[in-house]
């Protein structure tokens, strides 16, 4: 099940992402060159739901370096989505932290970690077409944009953005003005994304991103989450494991109970 209502959604446009902007890019590669990387962290996270008496995740824990793809399979219910809205700050970990830790050329952390905020945090639940909301591409974008006239300049950086985000999912061949309703299924999930990457998320997470699709859908979304590798961190629940295996940098299986190891695809 995915809490899908935030799907077609733009995170709000808070304070923080103008803050985020200025101050450190866990991304910036300058730095990733000269003085070593950053990495999320996942350390020791249990959860369970409020009201409920079993633990859907177990300790778990795992670590991906900056512009790596992970990908996490393994059974139905095992609780893959539960870890996803963990990292997108939907729900909140009983135990253990969710973190940035960045380290030095030969592998020292550098300074202390902090921790991973929702603004920081793109994610595409499975089946995002389903909960677009607008008539046009363009609303569809801009939908939770700040309105006030105060926050221009923050609209206007969203713009720029925009165009970069529209242009990395290809879709600067279509007009804007189109229904997404109209679109077909690959160029749906490159509208899902391209609203994440408007915000330009530090890591983006993608539940079953090749679900319901064509053929042909299938390997144009492989082929753009090849291209995305190259400039972002990605993190992808998935059963579709021969066709994103070229992809994969890490991959761990979650058994029943939430419990994660770090294991080589089955393909
Ligand atoms: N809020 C909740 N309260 C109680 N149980 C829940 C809650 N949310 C999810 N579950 C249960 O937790 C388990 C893990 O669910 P989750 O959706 O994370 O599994 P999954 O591995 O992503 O499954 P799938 O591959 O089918 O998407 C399931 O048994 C689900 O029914």
């Amino acid at each position: 099940m995915f809490a899908a209502a935030t799907v077609a959604i733009p995170p709000a446009v808070s304070p923080s992402l103008a803050k985020r902007n200025r101050g450190f890019s866990w991304s910036c590669r300058a730095e990733r060159i000269s003085a070593g990387y950053s990495q999320l962290e996942v350390r020791k996270v249990s959860y369970r739901p409020p009201g409920t008496e079993q633990n859907l995740l177990n300790e778990t824990s795992l670590t991906l370096q900056e512009k790596s793809f992970g990908l996490i399979f393994g059974r139905s219910g095992s609780g893959k989505t539960t870890l996803l809205q963990l990292l997108a700050g939907l729900s909140e970990p009983t135990s253990g932290s969710i973190c940035i830790q960045k380290y030095d050329g030969i592998g020292n952390p550098t300074g202390l970690s902090e921790l991973l905020t929702s603004q920081r945090v793109g994610i595409v639940f499975q089946f995002p077409e389903r909960y677009f909301l607008a008539d046009t591409i363009l609303e569809e974008i801009t939908f939770g944009w700040p309105r006030q006239k105060a926050d221009f300049l923050l609209r206007e950086q969203l713009t720029l953005k925009l165009q970069n985000a529209i242009h990395s999912v290809g879709l600067n061949t279509i007009s804007w003005d189109e229904d997404p309703q109209s679109l077909s299924g690959g160029f749906k999930r490159r509208l899902a994304l391209a609203i994440q990457l408007v915000q330009t998320p530090d890591l983006l997470l993608l539940d079953e991103p090749l679900a319901g699709l064509d053929w042909k859908a299938r390997a144009d979304v492989v082929n753009l989450l090849k291209d995305l590798k190259k400039d972002h961190t990605i993190l992808v629940v998935s059963h579709d494991l021969r066709e994103l295996c070229p992809l994969v940098d890490r991959s761990w299986r979650m058994e029943m109970g939430g419990i994660l190891k770090e294991e080589a695809l089955p393909v």
